[in-house]
């Protein structure tokens, strides 16, 4: 992996100095991703009022952008935070929600890439979609494999000048020139709703504490999910146990063990 540092070092980085990280994300995921963003070692914070989005932009060191459950007055919310983080040369995270279902999410969505997010999150279907391809996601889930995403992401992450990670039972992550693929996680994990929302929010996080390194950053953010999803599943009943589990794993994963078995490989 073409990296600085090693995803470890990375989680160290976010835990030694936590990154304020505003979180506009929908009512589904306000409350898991935040508790995600305080287990890993981040802080969260969900402020989305468009009287007040850009003023806060200005003073988190990350934002991050999900169009889950979305309403015009939120809009103007993420569209002032967006031009205020870059402004302030912040990371920001795009997390394109089912926006192939609707005239009003794609809108929503054109509008917002042209902001120039830093980083833009989704699952293999709403990457598709986001070239015009024919996905086939129901809603907010995906029904198509990451690999059939990968061409969409490096195109997108050209077209873009943005990191693309897509993610599904194996992730992908590009900036249009490296690519690597990580494995891991549990099945379980799509069948506990907003934990990709929650993703989204641990990459601005990631971001912000490696502004130097938002490829790293955002395979750091993937691998940390993926062997937090792993040691959950172990004696996990079901979504239900694998949830709490997932916050308890999260929280109590170091540094040497994500190091020691992530599997990140060069694609
Ligand atoms: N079949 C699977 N096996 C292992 N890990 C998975 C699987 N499906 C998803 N994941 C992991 O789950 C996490 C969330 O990704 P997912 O692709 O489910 O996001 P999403 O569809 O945007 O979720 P949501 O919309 O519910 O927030 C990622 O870390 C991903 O690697
Ligand atoms: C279920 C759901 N509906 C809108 S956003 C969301 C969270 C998962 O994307
Ligand atoms: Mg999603």
């Amino acid at each position: 992996m073409q990296t600085r540092t090693t995803p470890g070092a990375m989680l160290t980085a976010m835990r030694e100095k936590p990154p304020l990280v505003q979180c506009i994300t929908n009512y589904v995921a306000m409350n898991v991703a935040a508790n995600v963003l305080l287990a890993a070692g981040a802080s969260p914070a969900m402020v989305h009022a468009a009287e007040e989005a850009g003023e806060f932009a200005g003073i988190a060191n990350a934002l991050t952008v999900n169009i889950g459950t979305l309403s015009p007055q939120w809009i103007d919310g993420m569209q002032a935070a967006a031009k205020a983080a870059n402004s302030a040369g912040k990371p920001w995270v795009l997390d394109p929600v089912a926006h192939y279902a609707t005239g009003f999410r794609r809108q929503a969505v054109a509008d917002l890439l042209a902001l120039k997010p830093t980083i833009i999150r989704g699952n293999a279907s709403e990457i598709i979609a986001l070239a015009g391809g024919e996905s086939r996601g129901q809603g907010v889930d995906s029904r198509d494999p990451v690999e059939q995403a990968e061409g969409t992401a490096r195109w997108l992450a050209e077209r873009q000048q943005a990191v693309v990670a897509v993610t599904g039972a194996v992730d992908f992550v590009t900036d249009g020139e490296q690519a690597v693929r990580i494995t891991g996680g549990s099945a379980l994990m799509p069948q506990v709703t907003a934990l990709g929302c929650s993703l989204t929010c641990l990459v601005g996080a990631f971001a912000a504490s490696v502004p130097e390194d938002i490829f790293g950053a955002t395979v750091a953010a993937l691998a940390t999910f993926a062997i937090a999803g792993e040691d959950a599943a172990l004696g996990a009943a079901g979504p239900g146990s694998f949830a709490w589990r997932f916050l308890d794993a999260l929280n109590a994963l170091d540094a040497e063990t994500l190091d020691a078995r992530a599997r990140i490989s060069a694609v």
